[in-house]
């Protein structure tokens, strides 16, 4: 298979020092050799630019998403390398940087599918809008914006509209959702499957009931964002957003294999990593091993 590697440094959407330095951390790691080891050529198309913005500047007059204006920019750069990828039959492995680049990933594979799945692995929700969002980082906006909801720079980048429809969207490890978040999940149907729930029905039960899900519905494409803090806290410190009562490896793993084995994802977001958060490398040396995982089943 090809896959091209997208690493989009940016931190803006969560605000906080660290997360630009997870995709060059990644290749340090030997993310590259890691994918070609089964067989698979690799493109790696390089880190995005991200424009400078001075901390002061985060918010411009009227705005109420900081650095909303380069995260528009960044995440309209990404969608169209995420449909340049997809065009040429390529894999698109987008590592980050901030959860906010989900945004663009799931614009670029929108406009490439008929119609499009989204997997969205995550102790959060990430469908804040400007309005509901309690911090105003728009990392936990960009799946609100793919569902339409909130800024219309957001909702409409790269092309007008919604990228994808509540019912094919699905959200699996959730246990941090805001109050915003929770009744808009409501609203719109969503798939939205939190820890709770996993916990009472057990995830073997939840993992297929999401495939039974996608085999009857129009999807022709799934895009997956894997947010690594869906993870247990006590498993990845080097993080922005850690949130107990995570996922172990072996259930990551699990999720990730069942939802690989439908051979309907198309694309992939890997996020949140923080280096300078990190102990002894722990996280980015989970993350490797995920990958490894990964292009082991794919
Ligand atoms: N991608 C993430 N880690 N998102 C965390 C979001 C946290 C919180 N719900 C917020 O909107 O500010
Ligand atoms: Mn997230
Ligand atoms: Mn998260």
């Amino acid at each position: 298979m090809d896959i091209s590697l997208i690493g989009v440094p940016i931190m803006y959407g969560c605000d906080r020092q660290g997360a630009q330095y997870g995709p060059d951390k990644l290749r340090q790691k030997g993310i590259i050799e890691t994918i070609k080891k089964h067989e698979n050529n690799i493109y790696d198309l390089g880190n995005l630019y991200i424009p400078y913005i001075p901390e002061m500047d985060k918010l411009t007059f009227h705005d109420t998403i900081k650095y909303l204006k380069p995260i528009v920019y960044i995440n309209t750069n990404l969608a169209h390398c995420v449909y340049s990828a997809l065009t040429s039959n390529s894999f698109p492995l987008v590592i980050g940087g901030d959860h906010s680049l989900g945004l663009g990933s799931i614009s670029g594979s929108s406009k490439f599918h008929k119609e499009l799945g989204v997997i969205w692995i995550d102790a959060h929700g990430d469908i804040n809008t400007h309005e509901t969002s309690p911090s105003k980082n728009a990392h936990g906006m960009p799946l609100g914006a793919a569902l339409g909801k909130g800024d219309s720079s957001l909702v409409n980048l790269y092309f007008y509209g919604t990228k994808v429809k509540p019912e094919n969207t699905f959200i699996i490890g959730a246990r941090d959702l805001d109050e915003g978040e929770i009744k808009l999940a409501k609203e719109l149907e969503l798939n939205l499957y939190t820890m709770d729930t996993i916990k009472k029905s057990g995830l073997k039960s939840i993992i297929e009931d999401v495939i039974d899900k996608i085999k009857n519905s129009n999807i022709d494409g799934i895009h997956l964002s894997f947010d690594i803090d869906v993870l247990d806290k006590s498993l990845v410190p080097g993080t922005g957003t850690p949130v107990k009562n995570g996922f172990n490896i072996e259930e990551a793993k699990m999720i990730l294999k069942s939802l690989l084995d439908t051979k309907m994802i198309k694309s992939m977001d890997l996020v949140e990593l923080n280096p300078l958060l990190d102990e002894n490398d722990t996280t980015s040396n989970l993350c490797i091993e995920l990958v490894d995982f990964i292009f082991e089943h794919i």
